[in-house]
C-alpha cells in the first residue's frame, strides 16, 4: 500500500497546490480557533476548490454542530479529531459521512493502550507526540522504539515533529499506513517551506524505492 502522506497547517492557496504537486495525498487545516494556524472556513473553501486530494479539517473539542457547519462551508472530506473525543463521540460522527481520523497523543504505554478504545469507531488512528500546554503543531517527536509493536485494526498515521532529517530514521523504526507533517517543514507557523516539502518527497521517493 502506498504511504500516504498529510501535510497540515496549510493557510495559503499557492502553497497548497504546490504541496499536491509535490506527492501530497492529503492537505490539512487547523479549524481550532486562537491557535497560531487557525483559518477560517470560508478562507479553506477557497483552497479546497482547489485541490485534488483529500481535504482534512483539524477540530480541538469542538461539537458536532461546529464540525458539521465547518465541513460543509470549508468543502472538507476529512475530519481530525486532535483533543478528548470519546469514542462515543467519533461514533456520533459517523453521521456526517466523512473518513475520521483521532489523534491520540503519545507519551508511555497506558497512552498508547488508549486506541483499542477508538479503531472500531475511526478509519485511522493518528499518533502525536505529547506536549503538557499545546495540543498539536508542537515540533516535538515521539520515542518509536514504543511503536514497535504497535498494530491496531484499522489504519495508523504517525506524526509529531517529523520533518526531512528524520523521517527516513522514524520510517526504520515503525511502518505506518500514513504519515502527518507541520511544523517540520515551515518557515513559521501558517507558513510552510517548499524547498523543505521537496526535501521530504526526496527522501520519500528512496524509501518507496525501497519496496514500502
Ligand atoms: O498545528 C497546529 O497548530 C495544531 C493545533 C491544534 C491541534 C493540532 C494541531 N496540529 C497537528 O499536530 C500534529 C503534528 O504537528 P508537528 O508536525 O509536530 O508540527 C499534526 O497532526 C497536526 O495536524
Amino acid at each position: 500500500m502506498k504511504l500516504q502522506v498529510k501535510i497540515c497547517g496549510i493557510t495559503q492557496t499557492d502553497q497548497a497546490i504546490a504541496i499536491e504537486n509535490a506527492g501530497a495525498t492529503a492537505i490539512g487545516f487547523i479549524c481550532v480557533p486562537g491557535t497560531p494556524r487557525y483559518i477560517a472556513p470560508e478562507q479553506i473553501r477557497l483552497i479546497t476548490q482547489q485541490l485534488n486530494v483529500e481535504r482534512v479539517g483539524v477540530f480541538l473539542n469542538a461539537d458536532i454542530d461546529t464540525i458539521r457547519e465547518t465541513v460543509e462551508i470549508s468543502n472538507l472530506n476529512v475530519v481530525q479529531l486532535h483533543g478528548k473525543e470519546s469514542p462515543e463521540f467519533c461514533q456520533a460522527l459517523r453521521s456526517l459521512n466523512v473518513k475520521l481520523i483521532k489523534a491520540l497523543r503519545i507519551r508511555s504505554q497506558e497512552d498508547l493502550a488508549q486506541a483499542q478504545n477508538y479503531h472500531a469507531h475511526v478509519d485511522v488512528l493518528l499518533l502525536d507526540a505529547y506536549h503538557p500546554q499545546q495540543a498539536g503543531g508542537t515540533g516535538l517527536t515521539i520515542d518509536w522504539t514504543m511503536l514497535k509493536e504497535f498494530n491496531p485494526t484499522c489504519e495508523w498515521w504517525l506524526a509529531g515533529g517529523l520533518n526531512p532529517e528524520n523521517i527516513l530514521e522514524a520510517l526504520a523504526l515503525v511502518t505506518p499506513h500514513g504519515i502527518d507533517l507541520s511544523s517540520g517543514l515551515e518557515n513559521a507557523p501558517g507558513d510552510k517551506n517548499l524547498e523543505r516539502v521537496h526535501q521530504l518527497f526526496t527522501c520519500l521517493k528512496s524509501y518507496q524505492n525501497e519496496g514500502w
